[in-house]
């Protein structure tokens, strides 16, 4: 039997396709209450992981478990977890309401759980029609409407914002949050764009080439977030020897003959440049968006983007420490060099071994 806790760990977790490294020794634990984002740029392992999760991709080593058990060991696991993945395949022919009668004959749930779930989602008025003619954001909410049909404890969702309007990211998002909080369920849910599901989450799993980069509370990321001053001085060389004579890490010049200093304020700068003796001609503060500091810890698996972030942003040494090890939500930072190119492919479809 599982243990009934509604929580996620995922221990050492490693999958390898041939030369593939697709996840590498990734360890997280998703708790009940509230939403957690499953991020990474394309190709991090996202769907990976939530596949070992959900029994359809077997480890190389290490485990994932749902309520302590691998989804193997559920009983009835739609009882216990609903997920959606990418490209969830309908009967084109099959009315919203048939399909879900189908799925609830499967997993033993009474016919009219299909009419229930269907109003969950929005889809009541649509309950007739075939879902061969249902848009993408109506075909996202039949498939979450499947997930929903057990009645489960955990919700997993593979970047369910996709082909959502704003109008259905909103509802989305208050659907989600009260799902999780105010029935105590766990909801996780992956993404490659923080800013699609920044409103969505709580807590946070970020990953990137199989490796988690940080996981924590959404709100001691911002938190972490370090603001920077751009200074144009007469003499930049003149200026960062100053800063650096006065205690000053993180000064960095810029290609455009500015100097970045992060972690102090404008007046400290100010003062230190008059002392030397050197003109200012201007200083601009620069406060980092999360959206940047995403990109920050996932640098190197996206290829192509030149100049950003900019040179010396955010201070490189803050991201250091344990490699993550458990809950309850603290920030944990894992540093370590990406253990090499992968290819970008993507595969859908049945179990894969
Ligand atoms: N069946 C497979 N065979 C070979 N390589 C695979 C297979 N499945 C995934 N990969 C590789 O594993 C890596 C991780 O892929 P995965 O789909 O898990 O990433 P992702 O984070 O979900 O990406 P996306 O955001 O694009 O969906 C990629 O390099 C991918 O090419």
């Amino acid at each position: 039997m599982h243990d009934g806790s509604g929580r996620i760990v995922v221990q050492n977790l490693s999958k390898r396709f041939g030369e593939v490294n697709a996840v590498q020794n990734l360890s997280f634990t998703v708790e009940p209450g509230s939403v957690t984002g499953f991020l990474g740029p394309n190709g991090a392992g996202k769907t990976t992981t939530l596949r070992m999760l959900l029994g359809l991709v077997t480890p190389t080593s290490g485990t994932a478990t749902i309520n302590g058990r691998p989804h193997s060991q559920l009983g009835n696991p739609a009882r216990v977890v609903g997920s959606v993945l990418e490209n969830e395949g309908f009967h084109p022919g099959r009315t919203a309401r048939n399909h879900l009668r189908v799925y609830a004959a499967a997993i033993g749930v009474p016919d009219r759980r299909a009419d229930e779930v269907l109003g969950l989602v929005g889809l009541g008025s649509a309950a007739d029609r075939k879902a061969g003619g249902f848009s993408l954001g109506m075909r996202q909410r039949l498939a979450l409407a499947t997930a929903l049909l057990g009645d489960p404890q955990v919700l997993v969702l593979d970047e369910p914002t996709n082909g959502l309007d704003p109008e259905g990211i909103l509802w989305l998002r208050n659907f989600l949050r009260s799902y999780a909080r105010e029935q105590r369920r766990t909801v996780l849910v992956s993404s490659h764009l923080l800013n699609e599901v920044e409103q969505l989450i709580d807590q946070v799993v970020i990953i990137s080439q199989g490796v988690t980069r940080y996981y924590g509370p959404l709100e001691q990321l911002r938190k972490s977030q370090q603001s920077r001053v751009l200074v144009q001085p007469a003499d930049p060389s003149a200026l960062v020897k100053a800063l650096q004579d006065n205690g000053i890490s993180g000064v960095s010049p810029t290609p455009d003959g500015r100097v970045a200093v992060a972690g102090s304020s404008v007046q400290q700068i100010g003062d230190i440049a008059a002392k030397a003796g050197i003109a200012v001609y201007g200083m601009q503060e620069e406060h980092a968006d999360l959206e940047r500091m995403f990109f920050q810890l996932t640098q190197g698996q996206y290829a192509g983007a030149p100049g950003y972030p900019p040179p010396g942003y955010p201070p490189q040494p803050q991201f250091q420490g344990p490699p993550p090890t458990g809950f309850p939500p603290q920030q944990h930072y894992q540093q370590g060099p990406p253990s090499g190119p992968q290819q970008q492919q993507q595969y859908w479809g049945g179990p894969q071994q």
